[in-house]
């Protein structure tokens, strides 16, 4: 598939293909909240993230994606409704089971979110050396790995504001993957990224994964890579879910405004506002 390729072409994408027998890792059930008393950025919202598999939530600017993202790892909690993971309500627990819980997961944000006053090497080692007894030599060993498979090898003593945007997002990545988390999140991996870089994140997303396993959940706008990476995907729009299913399902939504999404057309429900 190039880069440019139809986005109305059907049968692409990963399409669930051996995960549909899972259970979710994560249930997010009927969530609903509001900040400062105002409309609901979430209304009722439930979707499931299906345990080794990539699902990606798409959606217009402001619908709530993030929103979401931060309900999953605990930094928001609900007005109503449920977060599970693995099966346990994130607000049922103590504060330090969900601080234990947090070390499952994995975080990429856009910029990478490095220390600036850290090299490359420290930022990948920080989790290890906060909340590992890890010797510096075992480290030294697993950060190698990462930054290996991010191909950052020849970056390790540079500041994050000497290397360009992709690499920070690898290096995000080799920090987000350290602890071996077993939920991986990306809000808008690819955003800032021209094309070609763009697509390499997503092999790079692909092959992590296929090596690592997990389950992972990815925040875009970019159809392509959507289109390349996912399992299934959730549309939010206006506080709902408008759509969820495989891949292939969602690139065939009869749902209008799904259809507009996916095939960026200026004609439909979505405007300006
Ligand atoms: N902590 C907060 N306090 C108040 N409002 C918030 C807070 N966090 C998010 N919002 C609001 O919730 C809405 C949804 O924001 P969110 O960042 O989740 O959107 P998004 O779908 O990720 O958008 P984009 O695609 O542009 O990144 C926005 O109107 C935003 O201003």
């Amino acid at each position: 598939m190039s880069i440019n390729s139809d986005y109305s072409q059907q049968g692409a994408g990963r399409g669930g293909v051996g995960v549909e027998e899972t259970s979710n890792a994560v249930e997010i059930v009927e969530v609903t909240k509001a900040f400062g008393g105002g409309p609901p950025v979430l209304d009722g919202v439930s979707v499931g993230l299906r345990e080794g598999a990539i699902t990606t939530m798409m959606g217009p600017s402001g619908t709530g994606k993030s929103v979401l993202l931060k309900h999953v790892v605990g930094l928001l909690e609900p007005d109503d409704g449920e977060i599970r993971i693995f099966g346990d309500d994130l607000w049922e627990m103590t504060e330090e089971q969900r601080f234990e819980l947090r070390k499952r997961f994995g975080l990429l944000f856009q910029d990478g979110a490095l220390f600036g006053s850290m090299n490359i090497y420290d930022n990948v080692a920080f989790p290890l050396r906060k909340h590992t007894r890890m010797s510096e030599s075992e480290i030294r060993e697993v950060v190698m790995g990462y930054i290996q498979e991010v191909g950052l090898e020849h970056a390790l003593d540079r500041a994050p504001n000497e290397i360009s945007g992709g690499m920070k997002k690898r290096a995000g990545f080799a920090r987000a993957l350290v602890m071996k988390p077993e939920i991986v999140m990306f809000d808008e991996p690819d955003s800032g990224l021209d094309p070609v870089r763009t697509r390499l994140l997503c092999e790079l997303i692909l092959k992590t994964h296929q090596e690592h396993g997990g389950t992972y959940l990815v925040i875009t706008h970019n159809i392509d890579a959507a289109q390349t990476v996912s399992d299934y995907i959730g549309v939010l729009y206006q506080g709902k879910l408008a759509d969820y299913g495989t891949t292939d399902d969602v690139f065939n939504s009869d749902v209008p405004m799904v259809g507009q999404l996916l095939r960026a057309e200026p004609d439909g429900p979505l405007g300006m506002e």
